[in-house]
């Protein structure tokens, strides 16, 4: 992390990315952190947030801006002199309410002072920004000119072009753009209500007595949805009243169905957001068994049970990929949220897109592993359900149906739940741009025999 204090909005934005670019750090920590030490004013923290994740969400379209107006190639450019770009950029090019001169000024002081550039790089630097700013004043910026639909949306909602053709593949021209347009749009916060604590009716009076702009989710029961605010920092919170949870989640969690005083194997658990809720559902009465292949995660799969008062969750070191006799033929319900790709919450984490396309490759096959091994421990009559945050059919649809192919004593079950509908085979994919959710997968199975 960067050591120095930010002191305006500007700074805590390319802190961030800088951060991100330098160290691998996720944008929400990064982001935060730098919020923290800043001391800004709300309108000033919101535009911090505006710039770093719409430089995020606009990379590849900031980046052809500036291969336009640049005669120096993208990959000469020093990493923070391109950041710094990217962000004056954006602001003149993708905003409206940004004055000119003052995205220019202000991007030029964050080359010199902190991108380590000397007089020639910064009058480089200036000279492209004045001449975007310039086009931008004169209506005059130039047309996104592509050779199809796929590279044209590549662009326009910054997406890598394999990403954008894998989609298009599966979803169709339209429902893909649509999903990238979602993924470019602001999420709601949404919040899960434990039952065994309070109600949603008397959370959601409390929330908006204490200033939160909140509503019931119109088809999740369970959910409440706010536009604004910090939930983390609140009473409600720290008490264990709620939690923070995608809804998708919450489906995934209500279509395994856990019962009171069953056995609940929750095979990749970290960091346990399912599995509180799971327990929640079971009146915190029987086992649910809490694995992670990471001992570090399991502390705060720990910290959240206890948060909530949930005394029946066994936080437990386990490789799911790798037997555990011990469990064959004992668990009612077994929950595999298996590692994924994670394109489906690109809504909540833009930089998820830029993922290399080879190292997520291999994902199946562990995938496919875990679901075989877990499978095991599953009882005769219990429910097995497989769940991933990604919308590629590669890890999900087809690992599956190749389960399903190879496993004749297990059938899927037909699904009903009121945020997605129906499915009569037993898969959902829950779509940010349709369901207003995380992007998520969800196939319910039962054990034969
Ligand atoms: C998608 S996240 C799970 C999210 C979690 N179910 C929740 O709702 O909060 C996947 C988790 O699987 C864990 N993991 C990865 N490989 C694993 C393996 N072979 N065995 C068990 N856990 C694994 C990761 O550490 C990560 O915490």
């Amino acid at each position: 992390m960067i050591k120095k204090r930010p002191h305006t909005a500007r700074e805590v934005a390319a802190f961030t990315l800088f951060s991100m670019e330098e160290e691998g750090a996720w944008s929400d920590g990064a982001l935060h952190h730098y919020l923290d030490r800043a001391d800004l004013a709300p309108r000033d923290r919101a535009l911090a947030t505006r710039l770093a994740y719409g430089i995020i969400q606009n990379r590849l379209l900031c980046d052809w801006y500036l291969r336009q107006f640049s005669k120096v190639r993208l990959s000469k450019i020093a990493p923070r002199v391109h950041i710094c770009l990217q962000l004056g950029i954006y602001q003149l090019a993708l905003t409206d309410r940004i004055p000119a001169h003052a995205a220019v000024a202000e991007t030029v002081t964050l080359i010199r002072n902190y991108a380590h550039a000397n007089e020639r790089t910064v009058g480089f630097a200036n000279g492209v920004l004045r001449a975007v700013a310039q086009a931008a004043a004169d209506n005059q910026l130039p047309r996104l000119n592509c050779p199809d639909k796929e590279s044209f949306y590549s662009l326009h909602y910054s997406h890598p072009e394999w990403l954008v053709r894998l989609l298009t593949a599966q979803y169709g021209q339209k429902p893909t753009a649509a999903i990238l347009a979602a993924n470019n749009a602001t999420a709601p916060v949404s919040i899960r209500v434990n039952l065994l604590r309070s109600d949603r009716d008397t959370v959601l009076k409390r929330l908006i007595e204490d200033g939160f702009t909140v509503h019931p989710h119109p088809k999740a029961a369970s959910m409440i949805l706010a536009e604004s605010g910090d939930i983390a920092s609140h009473p409600l919170f720290t008490e264990g009243v709620v939690t923070i949870q995608d809804t998708a989640s919450a489906v995934c969690v209500e279509l395994l169905d856990p019962q009171p005083d069953t056995l609940v194997l929750d095979c990749c658990a970290a960091p346990g957001g399912k599995t509180f809720y799971i327990a929640e559902r079971m009146h915190n009465q029987g086992t649910v068994i809490s694995c992670d292949i990471y001992e570090h995660k399991l502390e705060k799969i720990q910290a959240g049970a206890q948060r909530l008062g949930l005394s029946i969750v066994q936080p437990t070191l386990q490789d799911a990929a790798q037997p555990r006799a011990e469990w064959v033929g004992k668990a009612d319900s077994v929950l595999c949220d298996v590692p994924c790709s994670g394109m489906g919450i690109i809504r909540k984490k833009p930089e998820i897109r830029y993922k290399d396309a080879d190292e997520i490759q291999n994902l199946p096959e562990i995938q496919k592993k875990i679901l075989e091994n877990c499978a095991n421990y599953v009882k005769p009559g219990g429910t097995l359900v497989y769940s991933t945050c990604t919308i590629l059919e590669r890890e999900n649809q087809a690992v599956v149906q190749e389960f399903l192919q190879q496993h004749p004593e297990f059938e899927a079950v037909p699904i009903e739940h009121p945020v997605f509908g129906t499915s009569e085979n037993g898969m959902i994919t829950l779509l940010p741009s349709i369901h207003d959710t995380d992007g998520f997968f969800i196939a319910k199975l039962r054990r034969l025999t």
